[in-house]
């Protein structure tokens, strides 16, 4: 098929010319009657009356006594009045209906036995009180919920108290997905090379029953027109919406669009909106046809922005909107002047500031969507936002966790995950959010108060000193402390047996060998750099020092899959993935704070976790490290001369 030029339609335009087309509005779905107990977040489709009233006698609403309350008149502390059992007063308790005759209750602490049988009151009982009224919760006849309402655990109590045991609903809308793609196989432990697993239908399906949908989940079909138009007819006649995943671009199999196109109507293929351009709008029969692109972030927006209004037009209900946070931006962040773009964001609370970072921007990088805290919507026609700016984030997690997040950036380090672990199973209040921005962009989001804790490994060459005279060229302005972290082991790491018998550093310079690198910034890069100065060599001559990774663990899985033969990292990472390890050296990572956040209860439980005995024996198990000494502090003050 050759290359078609997608539109590019604004999504909001889209949307609605789209959902008018469908008439998704007049439609409604078939009702069932549902038994109460199983109708909670199910909407009515008719109003719901009361068939009794409730409570529907009158009730006393207090434990004490019944009595008349005109033969109370006058009572004071000086004129008691004394009522018989069962003549003046019965005894009654919250709940019990109103003995006939009586017309008020008075409390038991109102109430004085002077003798048994005898109630002796002090104050006088106005009529009716403490009596709860025939329909006082509601009156029979009376609207408990109109249509087209979510039942909430509210509602169901009063429709019970009602007299009402089963209510109309509107069946759930069902929506059809279907994965395609040769490529695509149903999840498994051990993909073979060019499999991968499908995953998208289980978020896809996940969503819509969040939002009260249902779903069926069709076979994977594969990169064939014919089967993939039968599968869209099917699902067409099986449900209420249906949704082709992937195949949506311009691919040679990508056959979604000339899949809706002859079963149905393709309205619009391609939306200003990134991710998820190739999106298309169409239908099948009398049913909305969607193609959602094939990369699972792409899919998640897709399914956020444009099915989502469809479910919402057929539940009859608007579904819950994010909330809004606003937040300063740590970095710039780019876009496209055509498209509105979607970029999942980290949000922390900083002293009084909410910082907000973007996260990898891959379509392919599902994660980044389990890391999220939020979203940056930024509109057309926007070339990027400056670092600083004030923007409007919509959250994905709750303030509170948000404001409960500890902030560790910089270097990275698997210890990190290790103390989030355990910091949760101690303490499930508390998260921990961690960017790996390398040892400087740590010292540099302490010194703009963008972080709680950074982690550093940076060796003075001059000195040949860890940490300490970065901290008093970058951070004298700041009063600073250091929590002594651990000695990790560095050294290279190379594939199980070392098949190729390196030896050290001078073995992948000027060889036919290749490298993978840590990016700029990074300790570890520093190190190397160091390293290779002090053997007389330089980067030029190492081939792959270009190619950067962003942690230890993804240069280890560069080695582990053969597209490296080495790269220099920490024995903790080799160890994961079975690899060879050439030490090198120890180095010292430490965590650095602002003083001022030793009076944050959230840090101090991290750095308790830093200090536990479970941290130590995680390490031993992870391997690589000493952490004689850990959590100790260290103010680093500029030496006044
Ligand atoms: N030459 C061009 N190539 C691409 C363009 C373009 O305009 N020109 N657009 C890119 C954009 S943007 C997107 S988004 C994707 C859309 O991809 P498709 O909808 O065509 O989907 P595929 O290519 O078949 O798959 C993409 C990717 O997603 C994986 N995938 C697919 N289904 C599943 C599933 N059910 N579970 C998990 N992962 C899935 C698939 O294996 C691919 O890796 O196209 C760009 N290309
Ligand atoms: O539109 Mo694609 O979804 O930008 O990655």
């Amino acid at each position: 098929m050759s290359y078609r030029y997608l539109e590019n339609k604004e999504l909001t335009q889209a949307i609605t010319e789209y959902t008018t087309r469908l008439d998704l509005e007049e439609k409604v779905l078939e009702e069932e009657e549902l038994l109460l107990q199983d109708a909670l977040d199910r909407i009515t489709s008719r109003g719901v009356m009361a068939h009794i009233s409730a409570p529907h006698y009158y009730a006393c609403a207090m434990d004490g006594i019944a009595v008349r309350s005109k033969e109370t008149f006058g009572a004071t502390d000086t004129t008691p009045v004394h009522l018989m059992l069962g003549e003046g007063y019965e005894p009654v308790d919250t709940g019990d209906p109103l003995p006939d005759g009586m017309d008020a209750v008075v409390m038991i602490e109102d109430v004085v036995y002077e003798k048994e049988g005898v109630a002796t009151l002090r104050s006088a009982a106005h009529p009716w009180q403490h009596i709860r009224q025939i329909g006082e919760d509601i009156c029979q006849e009376e609207m408990i919920l109109p249509s087209n309402m979510k039942i909430t655990p509210a509602a169901i109590g009063a429709m019970l108290a009602g007299g009402i045991g089963k209510v109309w609903v509107y069946r759930r809308p069902v929506v059809g997905l279907i994965p395609t793609g040769d490529e695509i196989v149903p999840p498994k432990a051990d993909p073979q090379r060019g499999e991968i697993i499908e995953f998208n239908s289980s978020i896809f399906s996940s969503m819509i029953r969040l939002w009260g949908g249902e779903t069926v989940v069709y076979d994977i079909i594969p990169d064939d027109l014919e089967k993939i138009k039968a599968g869209l007819v099917r699902a067409a006649q099986e449900c209420d919406i249906v949704i082709l995943n992937a195949g949506s671009s311009a691919g040679r199999e990508d056959f979604a669009s000339r899949a809706i196109d002859e079963t149905g109507t393709v309205f619009t293929h391609g939306l200003a909106i990134k991710p998820g351009k190739p999106t298309i709008l169409g239908k099948v029969g009398d049913k909305p046809a969607v193609g959602v692109p094939g990369y699972p972030v792409s899919g998640i927006v897709v399914m956020e922005q444009v099915v989502k209004p469809l479910v919402e037009s057929l539940l009859k209900i608007p579904l819950p909107k994010a909330n809004g946070l606003k937040a300063v931006l740590s970095r710039r962040v780019m876009s496209s002047l055509k498209y509105r773009e979607f970029v999942r964001m980290k949000v922390g609370k900083v002293g009084s500031r909410y910082i907000s970072t973007p996260l990898d921007r891959g379509a392919g990088v599902v994660t980044s969507f389990v890391k999220a805290d939020g979203l940056l919507d930024i509109p057309i026609n926007t070339e990027g936002l400056e670092a600083g700016a004030e923007v409007d984030i919509q959250l994905l997690r709750s303030r509170e966790e948000i404001d409960n997040t500890v902030m560790v950036n910089g270097s990275h380090d698997p210890l990190i995950d290790t103390a989030y672990d355990l910091l949760r199973k101690k303490d499930h209040r508390l998260y921990v959010s961690s960017s790996h921005v390398g040892s400087m962009g740590g010292i540099m989001a302490v010194k703009r108060n963008e972080t709680h804790l950074a982690g550093v490994h940076l060796l003075d060459e001059a000195t040949g000193e860890y940490n300490v005279p970065f901290l008093k060229r970058y951070l004298s302005d700041v009063d600073l402390v250091r929590i002594h972290g651990v000695k990790r082991s560095q050294g290279l790491m190379v594939a199980k047996g070392n098949p190729l018998g390196i030896g050290g550093l001078e073995d992948v310079v000027g060889k036919e060998l290749s490298y993978v690198n840590r990016q700029k910034g990074s300790g570890t890069r520093i190190l190397l750099d160091y390293l290779l100065k002090q053997k007389g060599l330089d980067g030029e001559s190492v081939y792959g020092y270009d190619r950067e990774e962003l942690t230890h663990l993804s240069v280890a899985v560069q080695i582990a899959s053969g597209s490296a033969d080495a790269g220099l990292g920490i024995y903790s990472a080799a160890k994961v993935y079975g690899l060879d390890f050439i030490p090198i050296c120890w180095e010292t990572y430490d965590f650095i704070l602002r003083e001022e956040y030793l009076k944050d209860e959230k840090v101090l439980r991290f750095l308790e976790i830093l200090r536990s005995d479970a941290f130590a024996k995680a390490l031993e198990e992870l391997g690589g490290y000493e952490s004689e000494g850990i959590g100790t502090m260290e103010q680093i003050k500029e030496e006044t001369t």
